[in-house]
């Protein structure tokens, strides 16, 4: 088999913003590979960072924001060795993104057909205005909008059709990587369902690969076929989403993201939640981030910090799954709990 070249390669990044007391490690050691074709998943709790990656990968990182360490490389091309106009063609055309806020990302004062057009026309401008319109009525027939919204304006569509046709612009020029920061988060549930069909059906139908962030956990395991979890900045599992059951080795709090989940039982909905909370990104503890909230966590995990452990269905930095630890009661132990609580 030829060696496939993945969509995005993050290698080692570290993000930090300055700020008034000090610098805040947003983003720390972060390895994330993602191949053509594929959707993967970025979840954690607010503040964990994933949107200070995905504008890092867009080099859209702005102000106080700092990339400190490491590299990030799309269809090969290391992203901050371009130049700024390498750096204009290369947006939208191979990597895009869809916001949050589809408000944000639309310019109010003009129509959706002018919107698609200029995007067009500003990188391909050997494309005719005739051309650039067609490509636009054939968009907003993709994401199932009528074409009679070509003369539309943002604020005259529905949050749902706002956002498809944020989600048309981000692939009108059939870029290799979307990435899509909570794309349905500002959405009802039922809008919010249709939306992410739809993104599954253009995914499927034009190939391109989608890195999908959002804290709800449910949500990004149905899409992904690959779910990468991030805490306090670090990424501390990348797992295949059909392995997350209750049954399967996981980082801890991939567990107590599982356990989070709203399950229906006889009488009642229970919800079991994380205790504590994320730690302070300017006063990072010298161990594991996640050692204060952990049912495992000894007296080495706030010391040491974990590396990655490669297991056959996932990468965890965790201690609980280092293989250098065995027959030592200073490291974690998942058997002792599990004994312990039985
Ligand atoms: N401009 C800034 N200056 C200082 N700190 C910032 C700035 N922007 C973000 N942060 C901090 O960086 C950390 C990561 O923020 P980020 O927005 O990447 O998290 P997130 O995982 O996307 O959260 P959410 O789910 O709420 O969108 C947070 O602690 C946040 O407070
Ligand atoms: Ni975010």
């Amino acid at each position: 088999m030829s060696k496939v070249q993945p969509v995005l390669e993050i290698e080692d990044v570290t993000v930090v913003y300055d700020s008034p007391s000090g610098p805040v490690q947003a983003v720390s050691d972060v390895n994330l590979t993602v191949y053509p074709g594929t959707i993967v998943g970025l979840i954690g709790e607010s503040g964990s960072g994933k949107s200070t990656l995905a504008n890092a990968i867009m080099r859209l990182l702005r102000g106080n924001a700092r990339l400190t360490k490491g590299q990030i490389r799309v269809m090969g091309t290391d992203i901050y060795a371009l130049s700024k106009r390498e750096l204009r063609t290369f947006r939208w055309s191979r990597m895009s993104m869809v916001f949050q806020s589809a408000m944000t990302a639309l310019n109010p004062v003009m129509t959706v057909e002018k919107q698609i057009v200029d995007t067009f026309r500003s990188h391909r401008p050997q494309m005719s205005v005739k051309e650039a319109k067609e490509r636009a009525r054939d968009l907003l027939r993709l994401v199932r909008i009528d074409e009679k919204h070509l003369r539309s304006f943002p604020h005259e569509l529905s949050g749902g059709m706002r956002q498809r046709v944020v989600i048309a612009i981000a692939i009108a020029l059939e870029p290799q990587l979307v990435i899509m920061d909570e794309p349905t988060t500002a959405l009802d549930v039922v809008v919010q369902r249709s939306i992410l069909n739809q993104i599954q059906e253009l995914q499927a139908e034009r190939g391109f690969a989608i890195l999908f962030i959002s804290h709800d956990f449910s949500l990004v395991t149905e899409i992904a076929s690959r779910v990468a979890i991030m805490y306090a900045g670090r990424m501390v599992e990348n797992t295949e989403a059909k392995v997350l059951l209750p049954e399967v080795d996981h980082h801890p709090y991939t567990e107590g993201l599982m356990r989070a989940i709203p399950r229906l039982t006889y009488e009642d909905v229970v919800i079991e939640g994380i205790q504590g909370h994320p730690p302070d990104l300017i006063d990072l503890p010298s161990g594991c981030a996640y050692s204060p909230r952990c049912p495992y966590a000894t007296a080495a995990c706030m010391e040491i910090r974990p590396t990655l452990h490669r297991l056959s269905h996932a990468t965890i930095e965790c201690h609980l799954y280092s293989p250098t630890k065995e027959g030592d009661s200073e490291w974690p132990a998942k058997q002792l709990l599990y004994k312990s609580t039985t």
